[in-house]
């Protein structure tokens, strides 16, 4: 996909992961102060895995109205809660702790046999709490991010600019679980667009997806030319 060249990301590069954690927590903040004082409600979006830990922690300090903030994953395992996979048991663990516990979350798993079954359920929950005030994105080094996986079955179907999809199952060789993922256009029409990513691998994939177009390739290219430009943090 081509066509939005023009927008260019901003790149913050942090002394270390330390304050790197800390300063998005207070940007994060700041975006949903924004969007309370101007709507009463926001709406925060955030990954799992390995990487966020410890913004989420920090972010979950913050002073604010959380009784009016809706709070999601960009993806999930699909995993009970018991399993040390889930990532609503990382929220749950580090972010709704603390002023933030006052917050709503917005389920991104259900019990089921597959996530197809529990889909139209997710979304409508999802739905009126759209469009997403603050989104914060991880990357792997395989350029997927939240989980739009290359080579992923739907990618097309979660890359489609045009597509109505808001969540959708994706089943990938990179992944070792079925996901549910917001997709590309969901995360494009954020407010508030932010990448967190850390290590030399995460900077060569970066600097890679930042050198094409193709969004297949790399899906995180989807948001690296969003309408609202990206702000990619990253540390060493
Ligand atoms: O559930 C997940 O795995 C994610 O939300 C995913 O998109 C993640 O952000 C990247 O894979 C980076 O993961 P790490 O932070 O573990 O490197």
């Amino acid at each position: 996909m081509a066509g939005d060249r023009s927008v260019i990301p901003v790149i913050l590069h942090y002394p270390d992961a330390a304050s790197q954690m800390s300063d998005l927590a207070e940007i994060v903040a700041g975006d949903l102060r924004e969007a309370l004082a101007a709507r009463g409600r926001a709406t925060l979006a955030v990954p799992g895995g390995t990487t966020p830990g410890p913004f989420l922690t920090a972010l979950s300090q913050a002073d604010l109205d959380w009784a009016n903030v809706a709070v999601m994953l960009t993806d999930e395992r699909f995993v009970p809660e018991s399993s040390d996979r889930s990532n609503t048991a990382l929220l749950r663990a580090t972010l709704l702790q603390g002023p933030a516990a006052a917050a709503t979350l917005l389920p991104f798993y259900r019990e089921a046999e597959a996530p197809e079954h529990v889909l139209d359920e997710i979304a409508s929950g999802i739905a009126p709490h759209l469009p997403i005030d603050s989104c914060v994105l991880g990357m792997g080094a395989d350029m997927h991010t939240a989980s739009l996986f290359p080579g992923a079955d739907r990618l097309a179907e979660g890359l489609d600019a045009e597509g109505n999809a808001t969540v959708l199952p994706m089943r990938a060789p990179g992944a070792p679980e079925p996901r549910l993922t917001l997709t590309a256009p969901v995360l494009r029409a954020a407010r508030n667009l932010h990448l967190l990513i850390k290590g030399p691998e995460k900077k060569a994939a970066l600097e890679t997806a930042l050198a094409g177009d193709d969004w297949a390739e790399a899906p995180v290219r989807a948001v690296l030319k969003a309408p609202a430009p990206i702000q990619i943090h990253f540390s060493d």
